[in-house]
């Protein structure tokens, strides 16, 4: 079995005393940034003026601009949205890297695909938490975790191994475990999970229920509780205890057709399928095509994100979460 590092395997002596700049304020960098601070680092933020720089600064964080926290970090963690990255590496964050620190990513798409190609004279490492930011910040505060991955792309001090630990140790991972990688490994499986089962195939899952019952005539609402609201619950029998768990505790006749009906929906076809996705993140096609869609200023992801907005599902869902407060919508 590989190493799985807890809070009690780790020495985080690496990175006490240091400053750690947080570059970016959204789902990962708040999560990041509140929780470093919590188990004691020195962070500070680096950001341009708007939504986030307000938010930040409310938090009661030292913001600054984004070269000016670089200058002054022993750890650089960049918190951007991937495909904005390389732009502000080359302007803000390349030259005011100090000799000896530490670059740090939470997912390895640029250095992998040689968008951001770090100098050779700082540490470049990654930390990529298994989870959804703002789950980062609360399981944190539940005095739980999310688990995560490190990964050591270039190691001038000796200790960027140890740096990346205490780093994965301060933002909560090592109570949930904390994982050896590499950059193209993570990058390589974060982007097959998000596309083929995490996000697209669960959004693909959850759209294909609920249309099969809509047309059928069956009410939005119900196929709405039945394919979306429910999954949740499901799930997090699955998180506690997996399948075995979560078999336990549905009945008979729900697990006798989850045998004989799921293989026939989910079955070798698509692992076929999963199997191209792969290829394609695994030979830069994928990369390629959302770095061309972003030069290209997003026509195809607005289109999109314009009709997924407008699917059925959307509003229903949204008048029946209204209707329940105690459901947590960081959006709402
Ligand atoms: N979302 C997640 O849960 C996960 C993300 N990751 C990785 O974490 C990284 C960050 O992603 P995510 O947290 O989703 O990003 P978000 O889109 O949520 O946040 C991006 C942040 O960067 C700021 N920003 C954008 N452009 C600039 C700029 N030019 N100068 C300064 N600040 C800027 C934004 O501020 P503003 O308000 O000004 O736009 C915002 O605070 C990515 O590498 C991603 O792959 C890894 C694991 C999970
Ligand atoms: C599943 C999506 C994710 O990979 C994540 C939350 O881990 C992301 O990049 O947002």
């Amino acid at each position: 079995m590989a190493k799985v590092y807890y809070d009690k395997d780790i020495n985080t002596g690496s990175l006490q005393g240091k400053t750690v700049a947080i570059v970016g304020y959204g789902s990962q960098g708040h999560a990041h940034a509140q929780n470093l601070r919590d188990s004691g680092y020195n962070v500070i933020v680096g950001l341009r003026e708007g939504k986030s720089f307000d938010k930040a600064k409310e938090d009661g964080f030292d913001v600054r601009t984004v070269g000016e926290a670089v200058k002054d970090a022993d750890v650089t963690m960049v918190l951007l949205p991937d495909e904005g990255q390389p732009k502000v590496y080359e302007a803000e964050i390349k030259d005011n890297l100090k000799e000896n620190s530490a670059l740090a990513f939470a997912h390895g798409f640029n250095v992998h695909f040689n968008q951001i190609v770090p100098p050779e004279n700082v540490d470049v490492f990654l930390v990529a938490p298994k989870g959804p930011g703002h789950l980062v910040r609360r399981t944190y505060q539940e005095e739980a975790g999310v688990p995560a991955l490190f990964g050591v792309f270039q190691d001038v001090s000796g200790n960027a191994s140890d740096v990346a630990k205490a780093y994965a140790q301060g933002i909560g991972a090592a109570r949930a475990g904390v994982l050896e990688t590499s950059f193209q490994e993570e990058t390589e499986t974060d982007l097959f999970g998000e596309q083929a089962v995490l996000c697209g195939g669960l959004t693909s899952l959850v759209k294909a229920g609920f249309e099969t019952l809509t047309d059928a005539g069956y009410q939005p609402e119900v196929a709405y509780f039945e394919c979306l609201h429910e999954l949740k619950l499901i799930v997090d029998l699955m998180y506690e205890g997996g399948m075995e768990n979560m078999r336990y505790s549905i009945s008979d006749t729900a697990q006798w057709g989850d045998f004989v009906s799921g293989p026939r929906v989910i079955n070798e076809e698509t692992k076929a399928r999963m199997g191209e996705v792969l290829t394609e993140i695994q030979n830069g096609q994928f990369a390629k095509g959302w770095i061309l869609e972003n030069q290209a200023g997003r026509p195809q992801y607005n289109a999109i994100n314009n009709s997924e907005y407008k699917h059925p599902i959307t509003a229903v869902g949204q008048e029946l979460r209204d209707l329940m407060p105690f459901v947590q919508n960081p959006i709402r």
